[in-house]
């Protein structure tokens, strides 16, 4: 059972800390798929042709891996959500006692369709410039380590929004009674975290993408790997809303 003092893996400042290590892989998973252009043989409907499978080769590979993952027990974890749940085999290891804190209704909630038009159609024009180097196969295991990244941390709102409901179960269950989106929203936003998380995770991808040089004289002129800024805006526009989403989501089956 959960209790809300500190130094528990679940109280609310062990899942913002969660939060905080997850936004390493994610400016590290910007970083690795800058690697490569916009290779966008990866994405057309038509490049490849494979009997019995419809679909761009980033569809296939991930697909595929997915299965794999599932076969290996990854999608056992609650914090793990699969982009296609559809017909993944079943897990071939024992399955290991993940504590269940979570209400059962968060097995169902999964927003990654939404995640994944995010993805292709805003992110990865900001984020890469244009041109094929041929490394396809290569470019889609970037795009699904990144997109597993970035959902991870989405669908991390579901233990959040359970630790705040644990937290106030009195603020929460009025508004979870009423089915009221709104006021779940705004009880459970914080504007100056929210703040904090955007300014870190700017200067996280303007460090960790700083060029290393030996001999530089000054450091007025470093280059970066990518532009900082698409790591705040990434935030912004789209993993903090909707964080916040799956938490409203999470939080409105709470008590059925
Ligand atoms: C995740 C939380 O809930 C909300 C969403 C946040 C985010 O996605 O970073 C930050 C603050 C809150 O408005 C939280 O309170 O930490």
């Amino acid at each position: 059972e959960l209790s809300a003092h500190s130094g528990d893996r679940y109280s609310l400042d062990s899942v913002r800390e969660a939060l905080v290590k997850q936004e390493d892989t994610i400016v590290y998973g910007l970083i690795e798929r800058t690697k490569f252009p916009s290779n966008s043989h990866t994405y057309a409907e038509n490049y490849i042709e494979i009997p019995g499978f419809c679909g761009s080769l980033v569809e296939f590979v991930v697909k595929n891996t997915e299965a794999l993952q599932a076969q290996a027990g990854r999608y056992q974890s609650p914090e793990e959500n699969p982009f296609f749940p559809e017909n993944l085999p079943p897990p071939i290891v024992p399955s290991y006692p993940f504590t269940q804190i979570l209400h059962p209704g968060a097995a169902s909630l999964n927003i990654n369709k939404s995640i994944w038009k995010m993805y292709f159609q805003e992110l990865l024009p900001l984020l890469v410039t244009s041109g094929d180097d041929g490394n396809y196969a290569q470019t889609a295991a970037s795009d699904l380590s990144l997109l597993q990244a970035i959902s991870r941390r989405i669908h991390y709102g579901k233990f959040v929004a359970e630790v705040k409901f644990r937290e106030s179960p009195q603020d929460y269950e009025p508004l979870i009674r009423a089915q009221d989106r709104e006021g779940l929203m705004k009880l459970l936003t914080f504007e100056s975290v929210e703040e904090m998380v955007r300014k870190r995770v700017e200067k996280k991808a303007m460090v960790f993408g700083q060029e290393v040089s030996l001999n530089r004289v000054d450091d007025t002129n470093v280059k970066h790997k990518f532009d900082p800024s698409v790591a705040s805006r990434l935030y912004q526009k789209w993993v903090i809303p909707l964080t916040k989403e799956v938490q409203v989501q999470y939080l409105l089956r709470r008590l059925d």
